[in-house]
Formats: structure tokens, sequence, C-alpha cells
């Protein structure tokens, strides 16, 4: 079963489609990554998984729950971070942690277990009395964060999870979405960071102006990018290069007398090595150049 089903999700302000068409699923386990440009229509989708915001159309269901038809089976077994969330800065790290475990069924006990358990987690124990309007951006997040997990939740949406932070806090962020896929639980956050995307996430979705352009695991994105861009293959030989004439090349960058960066449209490495080996030649290296998560972003956004 799918932790997260998105079926033909729409939602438009005005003229505007936020988010148009989208379809994607998030399998059991693991941390999706939804990477897109500012105003891609990331929260927008996120909202709508929460019930918070209601589509124009599409369905959305979180551990086979429908989300507008089930909220409250949904809202328990999920955990959220909004973007720019409001903490009630007047009140104490434990209490604001309390306020929220209130909504759930636990007992006093379990209660102060639990708010201890998260509090130690985020690394907010010692300070656990102190007022939250005396605390940095970056402890507010770890606390916003221990409130997301307050109820321990099989599903944890994040939205931006490390905007803004130090990269200490980014840190212990992503060490926490680690530990929560090493537990099992599901973890789908928004980013435009892409080192954090490439690092964190099994499988990842590319939104740009609310349509979904790529989705798959980085190997399958970079795969299909190379596909359709074509691929760089990078060649070393020990005797100089002879010219290269085969089909499927586009073209070739010559590095030197023995090296050179060949363009083509498929992965030809072993037809250039049965090639070069009839000539005679030896070859030190072959390899593909694979795109960074940079490279494939960058052209999603600005050439499809
Ligand atoms: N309440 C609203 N009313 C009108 N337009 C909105 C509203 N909320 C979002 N939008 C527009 O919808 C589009 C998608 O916005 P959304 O906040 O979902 O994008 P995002 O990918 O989360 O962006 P960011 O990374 O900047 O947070 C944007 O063009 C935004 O201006």
């Amino acid at each position: 079963m799918y932790a997260i089903e998105i079926e033909n999700l729409t939602k438009s302000y005005g003229n505007l489609k936020a988010v148009d068409d989208l379809t994607l699923n998030v399998e059991k386990g693991i941390v999706f990554g939804f990477l897109g440009p500012n105003g891609a229509g990331k929260t927008t989708t996120i909202l709508s998984m929460l019930g918070l915001i209601i589509p124009d159309s599409g369905s959305i269901r979180i551990l086979g729950h429908d989300v507008f038809r089930e909220p409250i089976q949904v809202k328990e077994k999920i955990g959220f971070l909004p973007e720019n969330a409001t903490i009630y800065e007047e009140l104490t790290a434990w209490k604001n942690l309390d306020f929220f475990a209130n909504f759930y069924r636990f007992s006093r006990q379990e209660k102060e277990k639990r708010i201890e358990e998260l509090l130690k987690l985020v690394g907010l124990w010692d300070v656990k009395y102190r007022k939250v309007k005396t605390f940095s951006k970056g402890m507010k997040q770890r606390l916003l964060l221990a409130q997301a997990l307050i109820n321990d939740p099989e599903v944890l949406i994040l939205d931006e999870p490390t905007s803004g932070l130090d990269p200490e806090g980014a840190y212990l962020v992503k060490s926490i979405v680690k530990e929560e896929r090493e537990k099992g639980k599901t973890v789908f956050f928004s980013s435009h960071v892409l080192s954090e995307v490439e690092e964190l996430s099994d499988k990842v979705g590319i939104i740009v102006k609310g349509r979904l352009r790529a989705l798959g695991t980085l190997e399958e994105i970079k795969k299909e990018f190379m596909e359709l861009e074509g691929y760089e293959i990078k060649v070393e030989t020990k005797q100089p290069l002879p010219e290269i004439d085969l089909p499927e090349i586009i073209s070739i960058k010559r590095i030197g007398d023995s090296r050179a960066i060949i363009f083509a449209k498929e992965d030809i490495r072993e037809e250039l090595s049965e090639y070069l080996s009839r000539k005679g030649i030896t070859i030190l290296s072959l390899e593909i150049e694979e795109p960074s998560l940079e490279d494939v972003f960058l052209k999603t956004i600005y050439k499809r």
C-alpha cells in the first residue's frame, strides 16, 4: 500500500493554476523530496494533503484514508511542519508541546514521557522552561519539528523544513528525517535546496508551475534526463585518441591528445571500447559523466 496517493489534483487561484493535474504516489517507509522553484505549487499541494485547502478536483489518500472524507483518521496518523509556522512565543518549550499533546489521547504519564523524549531528540531539553520568544530561529524550528512528531506519526509532512536554518540547525533536521525513515516512517518534504533533496530522498518529484515534470528515484530521473538530453562520456586512452566515427556521436570535446568528452545520443561505451580496441588503442578510463540534480532541475525549469 502507498502512504500517500495523489490523483489528478488541481487547484486554481483565479486564473492561476497553482497545481495542475498532479498525480503521484509515495511508497511507505521512504523519504520523498518534493522539489520545485518558488511558486511552483509545493505548499498548495501540501495544504491539500492536509485537507486545509479544498482543491478544484482530484483526490488524496493518506494510508488509505481519503483526506477530505476521513480527516480525523488522517490527522491521527500524520505530523505536519508548516512553512513559516507560528509558535506560542509567551509559552515555554514544554508548554508548547504540552498544548499540542492535548489534542491526542495520551495519559498524563505518556504525555510527559513523550514530551521529554522529543525535547531531548531536538536538543531543547536544557531550555525546556524558557519562553520561546527567547529562542533563536533554529531552536524554534526544532521545537516545531518536535511538535510535528508529538503523535509519533506514520507520515511526516514537512514544508521547507530547513528554510532559514544555519548548517547546524539544518543538520539536526536532516538527522531527524533519517531517523524517522530508520523507524519505518514515511517522510514527505518540500524543498528548493538541491543538496538536501539529493542527500535525503529515496524518491523525488520535480514540480514546476503546478505540473509534475519528473518523478522517480534520482537514478531514474537522471537516466531519463540523459535519454532526453544526451550522454556525456569521458574517455582517456594510452595512445593518442584517433578520429572517432560512430553515428551516435553528437560532438567531441578534446582535452589534450588522449582525453576527450564525447557527447552522444546513447550510452555508447561498449561500441566505443570495441571501436578503439580495433584500432589498437588501449583505454585507460571510460565513464559516463552523470548529470547532477542541479543540471536536471535547472534544465527542467527553464527548458521544457
Ligand atoms: N491563497 C492564495 N491566493 C492566490 N494565489 C496563491 C495563494 N496561495 C498560493 N498562490 C499562488 O499559487 C502559486 C503556487 O504557490 P505555492 O505557495 O503553492 O508555491 P510553493 O512551491 O510552495 O512556493 P515557495 O517555494 O515560494 O513556498 C504561486 O504562484 C502563488 O503565488
